[in-house]
């Protein structure tokens, strides 16, 4: 895709250096680090946590990234201060794509939020966004204290250039950045995509189970870059959303200037054309957690805080089977965003770019068109073909903000959709 350089592995201990001799060997924090960089270590989990779970960084940078002065409140009306404060309702709700603006709009100033739960102070939930940008971002930095970011690109290639190197993510890939990385995001146009932003626990690969050692999101086929700096002693905005607001600080350097470093706590992306789709081959559909890429989990086993999952290409070979998703209520809270195709739940209706919020209880499944298309089927092996959605589904109720349910783009007849069905017919 391009000619950046990745190093491979899902939460691999990396070691990595841009320039040779920078990395320390044998030590994290050495008297004298090489070339006089400074040694800072990032904690994306507790000093204390289980070794399995423990995720940690040690950056070596041209400058203490502690040289900074004072952070002040800064206004991003669309982001921050929303406090998920649209009345939250049992309605299904689903919006037509929103138009990326004609204005000059970086990443961030394009962050939209559209339904949140749980809290930041606590550590637990998400925040859901969208992002809309036409520009790069230009002597500003972002970095979120509040939660890794998982960004679902829909429309443009993002390259994201981060405190630990580069790495580019279009459509049909997903980036993740941890929580409190430094990164810029530049465009090369339009730019569209989603954002799950997880307060809780960092996404980890599922378990699998019965389905062995190998299958659905393979380790290796996650990508994390090399460390790569830049040197620029230009001023610099560093804008980092901490408790659900953000704050800006003028630095006068450029804080992506990590010369090398090591860890298990970095960003990465994955190519969702890798995914080894596991489904039936018998009959009946089998519930959406067999498309599980990556899960943030939660105190409760198996309940997650937040799961990403996809809806790929794949075949549909069961016999005497209603094929699409059926119809259902769920205790979990169901977001759903479209990246291109159509999904097979949803003949119409749900276009890339749109979005669905299905809250615990509510019941929802295939719209008449596809069930109509469904029950009618000829039940041969057929390949559903150019489509890729995806779903956050998380424990806790996602609260829509105002701007979610006030904005032209949600559907006022979204409900008509599931109209029309014909009643059974008793012997
Ligand atoms: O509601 C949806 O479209 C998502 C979904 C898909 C599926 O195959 C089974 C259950 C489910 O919630
Ligand atoms: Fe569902």
């Amino acid at each position: 895709m391009d000619a950046l350089k990745y190093q491979s592995g899902f939460g691999n201990h990396f070691a990595t250096e841009a320039v040779p001799g920078a990395l320390p060997v044998g030590q994290n924090s050495p008297q004298k680090v090489p070339f006089g960089l400074y040694a800072e270590q990032l904690s994306g989990t507790a000093f204390t946590a289980p070794r399995a779970e423990n995720r940690r960084s040690w950056l070596y940078r041209l400058r203490p990234s502690a040289g900074h002065g004072r952070y002040e409140p800064c206004a991003q009306p669309g982001l921050c201060d929303v406090a998920f404060d649209g009345p939250v309702t049992p309605n299904r709700l689903r919006w037509d794509p929103i138009a990326i603006p004609e204005a000059p709009t970086d990443f961030v100033d394009g962050l939209r939020a559209l339904a949140g739960n749980g809290d930041v102070a606590t550590q637990a939930g998400i925040g859901v966004q969208l992002y809309l940008a036409n520009r790069s971002m230009t002597d500003r930095v972002f970095q979120n204290a509040d939660g890794e970011l998982l960004i679902v690109p829909q429309q443009g290639v993002l390259t994201l250039v981060t405190e630990m190197g580069v790495m580019t993510a279009g459509p049909g890939h997903i980036a993740v950045i941890p929580r409190g990385v430094r990164f810029r995001v530049e465009v090369a146009g339009p730019s569209r995509g989603y954002v799950c932003e997880t307060y809780g626990a960092a996404f980890k690969l599922p378990d699998l189970g019965p389905i062995g050692a190998n299958g659905l999101a393979n380790p290796r086929d996650f990508e994390t870059p090399v460390a790569a700096f830049e040197d620029v002693e230009a001023p610099t905005q560093v804008i980092q959303k901490f408790q659900g607001r953000l704050w800006t600080a003028q630095w006068d350097h450029s804080p992506l200037d990590v010369v090398a470093w090591h860890g298990n706590f970095a960003p990465y992306r994955y190519d969702l054309a890798r995914f080894n789709t596991i489904n039936t081959v018998s009959y009946d559909h089998p519930d959406p957690s067999i498309f599980t890429v990556l899960t943030s989990p939660s105190e409760i086993p198996g309940t997650a805080n937040c799961d990403f999952v996809i809806f790929p290409p794949r075949w549909m070979v069961a016999e005497q089977t209603f094929r699409p998703p059926w119809f259902h209520r769920n205790v979990m809270s169901e977001f759903m965003g479209l990246v291109h195709g159509a999904y097979d739940a949803k003949v119409g209706g749900f276009s890339p770019g749109g979005a669905s919020l299905h809250n615990p209880m509510s019941d929802h499944g295939p719209d008449l068109a596809s069930w109509q298309g469904a029950v009618a089927a000829d039940l041969a092996p057929h390949k559903i073909e150019n489509t890729l959605a995806f779903m956050f589904e998380s424990r806790w109720t996602l609260r829509p903000t105002r701007f979610a349910l006030e904005h032209s783009s949600l559907q006022a007849d979204y409900d008509a959709c599931w109209s029309g069905f014909p009643k059974a017919v008793l012997p």
